[in-house]
């Protein structure tokens, strides 16, 4: 604890040095001072603890999954940490944030994160007390309390690594080999060892990263790693693959068979397991593979939080806190809001979709983003996730509580067109307030 009140924690899809966690480290770090002569960039991966911005120290915790995260927001409010925490004598930590990606740039959705979000908030309308009578086609509440508070686009690029060991454990194999074998193998086996020291990409059989990085590294992988040669496995996160391929260094086979073993993820995830990079940004848009991602927080928690129409101080309503507008020149700007809501709608009546959509319009709220996953309350029924932009309004200033009760009565005539509905969250518009890594 500090005199400015105790940390904050922050929660992200670990283990440490995952796209995640440099995402949580931009949001709650403060950009360093600028250098005055000699400058040394700070280590992120030094320990658990980033340094805080002025007001509240910040801890980032790594959790095993996005499921994990969610429940552990949501048990924020309980003050006592998650009942599995409890369970296995683990430090009860409440949770103040969580950072989850929700979407990138080549890539598509990041669908756990949606099926996620459409369990996350109360009914328009209901209350938490009447959130069991939910309606026939919503997706069933686990999560009433969270909310989206922010969101953060982070340039992502990917390396392949190997561990280091592995190349020399593999050449030595391959040398045996040859010295075993019979002259007409020899050559073949000495052309292959002689690739993959020159290559040692030839010689990788299987590949470990998280599922969202297949998509974007498609070229790449297309032309180095057929599929009938090497094998893809999913991880929990990038670092959580460089992790495993750091740690299988000490075997000698993969799979019973001479080969390296291979992740995909962040140089930081590299650097810190101290792998090989064999290729760097191999995803398929150098230049702009961007993932853009969520602050999550619980609308329940305690006085420390603002109300959802004052933005928020400790990562300063989502700025970037590492762009390097003069701090100044931000405050003149105008800073633009979207709002996250999903809603189900009756899908035997024709016109259902296009009703619900013209509410958007006919309080000039533009659509930023459409998006739909299964409802798995029936087959074929969707839910829709729905970003919208506020209306600018030209004259400035219009108040925040004029702001709300637009919103507000918005979302009740929406509720006419729909089956459920639930409001997911008001957050910066990173993109349009200019504050982002990626220009639109
Ligand atoms: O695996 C990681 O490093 C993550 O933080 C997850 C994740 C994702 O799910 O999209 C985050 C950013 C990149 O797009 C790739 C993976």
């Amino acid at each position: 604890m500090t005199e400015d009140g105790p940390p904050l924690n922050v929660a992200y899809l670990g283990p440490e040095a995952s796209f995640s966690h440099q995402a949580a480290i931009e949001v709650f770090t403060p950009p360093p001072p600028p250098p005055p002569s000699s400058f040394q960039s700070p280590s992120c991966y030094s320990s658990q603890s980033t340094t805080a911005p002025p007001s509240r120290p910040v801890t980032l915790h790594p959790l095993p999954s996005f499921s994990a995260i969610f429940a552990a927001i949501q048990d924020a409010n309980s003050n006592h940490g998650s009942a599995q925490s409890k369970e296995q004598g683990q430090p009860q930590i409440s949770y103040d944030y969580a950072v989850v990606p929700i979407e990138n740039s080549t890539n598509g959705s990041v669908v756990q994160v949606l099926d996620l979000l459409a369990q996350c908030g109360l009914d328009s309308g209901t209350t938490r007390s009447d959130s069991d009578s939910d309606s026939a086609a919503a997706v069933p509440v686990l999560y009433p309390d969270l909310e989206v508070c922010a969101e953060y686009y982070l340039p992502v690029h990917h390396c392949l690594f190997v561990a280091p060991s592995r190349l020399s454990v593999d050449a030595t194999n391959d040398k045996n080999k040859n010295n075993d074998s019979n002259d007409s193998n020899k050559s073949n086996s000495t052309t292959t060892t002689n690739k993959a020291m020159q290559d040692p990409k030839t010689a990788i059989r299987i590949l470990y990263t998280h599922p969202q990085v297949w998509g974007q590294c498609g070229r790449f992988l297309g032309t180095h790693f057929p599929p009938n040669v090497v094998e893809r496995i999913d991880m929990g996160s990038t670092s959580a693959a460089a992790q495993l391929v750091a740690r299988e260094a000490t075997s000698t086979k993969v799979n019973g068979e001479s080969g390296l073993s291979a992740a995909i993820a962040s140089q930081l995830a590299g650097q810190k397991h101290n792998l090989v990079c064999l290729a760097e940004n191999i995803e398929d848009e150098p230049g702009s593979n961007t993932t853009r991602f969520f602050v999550m927080r619980n609308r329940q928690r305690g006085q420390d939080q603002q109300s959802l129409f004052e933005g928020d101080s400790h990562f300063a309503s989502g700025q970037s806190s590492h762009s390097q507008t003069e701090p100044l020149e931000k405050k003149k700007k105008t800073r633009y809001y979207k709002s996250l809501i999903t809603f189900t709608i009756d899908h035997t009546r024709p016109g259902s979709l296009a009703d619900a959509l013209a509410v958007f319009k006919q309080y000039s709220y533009n659509l930023t983003s459409i998006d739909t996953r299964p409802s798995r309350k029936r087959n074929w029924q969707y839910v829709f996730f729905v970003e919208c932009e506020e209306a600018f309004d030209a004259v400035g200033d219009r108040r925040d509580d004029d702001k709300e009760k637009k919103l507000r009565s918005m979302l009740q005539d929406l509720r006419k067109f729909t089956e459920s509905l639930r409001y997911l969250g008001r957050f910066e518009d990173q993109l349009r307030s200019g504050v982002a890594h990626v220009q639109p």
